[in-house]
């Protein structure tokens, strides 16, 4: 592999900063001196819809990035990705979450295996088990069909398959209902359960690694909690309880020893590789919930949909290549503008968890200060994400983005239909929800000057408070409806934009040796915090000090 270059050398980089330091933004002016500026920046990817405009590029601007994508080679790394090679060197794997949606008439050799036969070997198992529990072939220890799949997984493993089931709950099979258990809390477990009938319920294990501590006491309790249950109602006798659990959980993992080691029968097990980064997995074996909830050619559309971003982004030219583009916006963004954050607002309620699911694709990627080499970086990485759908965010943190200190990019996605049929008197409600979207859009560009503050006839001495600069820099991605295709396109966009800025910023986008340390810690201190005054002793005193409130007021 290639050492990483590091972007503030290169010539492109000067040259930005030089921009940076004459830039005026003034998208006001732009707009009006430039009829062809929305032409220009806006560009098509598959059914997305991207209008760059309201940002704060100019030409050079974009001339620059593609140059800086150039001399850090950016599209050379996107082709080592897509063919395997082991980019992710601090784990030396390859990164193959494209291989995922490939169609099956492809072929990929990788490490000696062609692993487009496996993806859909493992796919084609994933859909005829989601087949007999739509069906309702697949029968609990008393007989009775499934009704709820409780998936049980956190972080990768529980915000894809959650995000995506929240998103396209119009597509849900009706009469199934799907829940998601992630957090240690023991209350998740205790919430989630509290209605259930175990006799119709299947509990799915999700765990790349099947090593993770909540994950692993969720599924313990799950299955106490199930066992238990089952007793109770006089559905299970005996100490065997092997055909209870076989026929209410299965696991997703890359450790199926593991999976057997939990009791789980390895025949109702679903594989996956090391190839996949857990937050780049939703579209694995780790889908099977959404297999389930959605069925097999809903899901098989899904994969369809990033697999149409997987191709423009390798096959448009940079020019026009979404990805590309969006993600050298980001890197202008934080490195240039200084924008420590970055807003993501869709306008579909349904996209409520997008957000959060962006959080740790984004986040976990590029929250590193090495670059791939291990030499230390001086500049800016990783921005937080963040956000809410639109309107709530409207009433809410709306009002820094407008008028705070900050710069905050924001992305605003909306869809031209409505996901529900509307009745006729009602179709404009969502023509309202819209209009709220452009004209969010249209006020961070253009904001409103003292001149017009003043015009509507505002008390002069609150004229400033009432002022909008403008020039705050959005993005707006439409699309016809949010469709699986259109929501498999949009998170293969924001995996390739995380690209992008990862390779520019020469960082491994694809480890995360930064979640370790709280885990290791939290398994060191566990026996001070259940009473081993000698593990208590050796805390730090802040340490020391919480663990005592904490025995003094359990209760
Ligand atoms: O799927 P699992 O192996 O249980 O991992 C679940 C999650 O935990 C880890 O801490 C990682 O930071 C995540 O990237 C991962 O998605």
């Amino acid at each position: 592999m290639k050492d990483p270059i590091n972007p503030t050398i290169t010539e492109a980089w000067t040259r930005l900063a030089q921009l940076k330091s004459e830039l005026e933004p003034d998208l006001r002016g732009w707009f009006d001196s430039d009829r062809q500026r929305v032409e220009k920046f806006t560009f098509d990817a598959a059914d997305l819809h991207v209008d760059l405009s309201k940002n704060l590029l100019t030409d050079d601007v974009l001339k620059n990035l593609l140059d800086l994508a150039d001399e850090t080679d950016v599209l050379g790394r996107r082709d080592q990705m897509f063919a395997g090679d082991h980019i992710n060197n601090t784990e030396d794997r390859a990164v193959l979450h494209t291989a995922l949606r490939r169609p099956a008439t492809d072929k990929l050799m990788v490490d000696g295996q062609e692993v487009v036969t496996d993806v859909h070997s493992v796919l084609n198992r994933v859909y005829d088990f989601a087949n007999k529990v739509r069906e309702g072939q697949w029968k609990g220890i008393t007989g009775k069909s499934i009704t709820h799949v409780v998936n049980i997984g956190i972080g990768g493993s529980d915000l894809g398959p959650v995000m995506v089931y929240e998103a396209l709950k119009p597509y849900v099979k009706e009469g199934l209902e799907c829940r998601f258990i992630s957090n240690i809390d023991p209350t998740d477990v205790a919430q989630k359960t509290a209605d259930l009938d175990p006799e119709t319920t299947l509990f799915i294990v999700a765990s790349k690694t099947f090593t993770t501590l909540e994950t692993l006491t969720n599924a313990r309790l799950a299955r106490t909690w199930l066992l238990d249950t089952l007793r109770a109602q006089g559905a299970l006798q005996g100490d065997d309880t092997s055909e209870a659990v076989a026929k209410h959980f299965v696991a997703v993992s890359t450790a199926l020893d593991k999976v057997a080691e939990f009791g789980i029968d390895p025949a109702n097990a679903f594989g996956f590789w090391d190839w996949v980064g857990g937050r780049y997995s939703v579209d694995s074996a780790i889908g099977t919930v959404l297999a389930i909830a959605l069925g097999p050619d809903n899901f098989a559309d899904f994969l369809a949909g990033f697999n149409a971003m997987d191709v423009h982004f390798q096959q448009a030219e940079p020019e026009k290549n979404v990805p590309l583009l969006m993600g050298l916006l980001n890197v202008w963004n934080v490195n240039f503008l200084g924008a420590a954050s970055h807003a993501v607002l869709p306008y579909a309620q349904q996209l409520h968890r997008f957000p959060a699911y962006l959080q740790q694709l984004t986040m976990e990627s590029n929250g590193k200060s090495v670059r791939w080499d291990g030499a230390q970086i001086d500049y800016a990485t990783g921005e937080i994400f963040w956000g809410e759908p639109g309107t709530n965010g409207q009433h809410a943190f709306y009002q820094l983005i407008h008028q705070g200190t900050q710069l905050i990019p924001a992305d605003f996605i909306a869809f031209a239909r409505s996901a529900y049929p509307l009745a006729d008197g009602e179709k404009n409600v969502h023509e309202l929800f819209l209009s709220n979207f452009f004209a969010q859009t249209k006020a961070l560009a253009f904001g409103k000057t003292e001149e017009e503050v003043r015009a509507e006839g505002t008390a002069e001495e609150i004229v400033p408070a009432r002022v909008f600069t403008g020039n705050k820099p959005s993005t707006s991605i439409m699309a016809p409806a949010l469709t699986p295709s259109v929501l498999g396109q949009l998170i293969a966009l924001y995996e390739h934009i995380t690209f992008v800025q990862g390779a520019v910023w020469g960082v491994n986008s694809y480890d995360q040796w930064g979640v370790e340390l709280g885990k290791q810690l939290a398994l060191q201190i566990y026996p001070a915090v259940a009473g081993d005054e000698a593990a208590l002793e050796a805390q730090d005193d802040s340490t020391q000090e919480l663990i005592r409130y904490y025995r003094e007021n359990r209760g």
